[in-house]
């Protein structure tokens, strides 16, 4: 794995994002590979890493699993139009607004948008309920394990250690088959696989890979 300590972006550079994926209704694991591409295919999104495939307990009322995921992109999107285009995938895919943390055919959070700290109406950043989540924080850390919660001070790694795997049933690398977790004890969390060139092929922005033609493990510093 390529070390990476100093994620410090100069204010030219378009931000870096995290986003969440998620699904636990339909065809989860199609819709969210979808997803990938959708957002790929988005002029001013240049996804340069998604993490493999996580099925995972349902944290609210009772539902199907879900299958969950990270994918880290550099944008020249705001917040507010990422946001957007998020939520327009969502709509694409069937997504319709229920219940309260209930069944959904996708669910796209913004976690992080580089270092910015910001509440308003529509979107909190970095999302409120990032550091609590290990449905989020394990795929997080397989991909981006330095990232530092711009409010916590935090990496993602710590983060990730302190909430540990609750939920976590199974992991799903596309080139690797699933894995079934029957304890918490055979759970470790899947190496992170170095790219070939360390950190790999960005893809242009309009680019379409499967995601398991990208990088497993962001090198940040290979792409400022
Ligand atoms: N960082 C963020 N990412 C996505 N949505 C956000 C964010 N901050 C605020 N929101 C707002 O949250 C609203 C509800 O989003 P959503 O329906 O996806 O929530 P949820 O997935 O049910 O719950 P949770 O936010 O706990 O995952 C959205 O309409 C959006 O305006
Ligand atoms: N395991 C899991 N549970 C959830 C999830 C999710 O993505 N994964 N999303 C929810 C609404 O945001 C509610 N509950």
């Amino acid at each position: 794995m390529v070390e990476c300590t100093d994620l410090s972006i100069s204010p030219s550079d378009p931000p870096l994002v995290a986003i969440a994926l998620g699904s636990n209704l339909g065809e989860p694991l199609r819709q969210l590979r979808s997803a990938v591409q959708e957002l790929a295919q988005t002029p001013g999104i240049r996804v340069l890493a998604c993490s493999p495939w996580y099925r995972t307990a349902p944290l609210g009322p009772p539902q199907p699993d879900y299958w969950n995921g990270c994918l880290i992109a550099r944008v020249q999107l705001s917040p507010w139009a990422l946001l957007q285009r998020l939520q327009a995938i969502e709509v694409q895919f069937g997504r319709q607004r229920q219940a309260h943390w209930g069944p959904r055919t996708l669910d796209l959070d913004l976690l992080l948008y580089g270092d910015r700290v910001m509440t308003t109406a529509e979107l909190t950043l970095p999302h409120p309920r990032l550091a609590e989540r290990p449905f989020v924080l394990v795929p997080l850390a397989a991909i981006s394990p330095h990232w530092r919660h711009p409010l916590l001070g935090e990496t993602i790694q710590t983060l990730r250690e302190r909430v540990g795997d609750a939920g976590i049933i199974a992991v799903l690398s596309d080139d690797a088959g699933e894995t079934t977790f029957a304890t918490a004890a055979d759970r470790p969390l899947p190496e992170p696989r170095e790219s070939p060139e360390s950190g790999g092929t960005p893809l242009g922005s309009g680019a379409v890979a499967a995601p398991n033609q990208l990088p497993r493990i962001l090198d940040l510093s290979s792409h400022r």
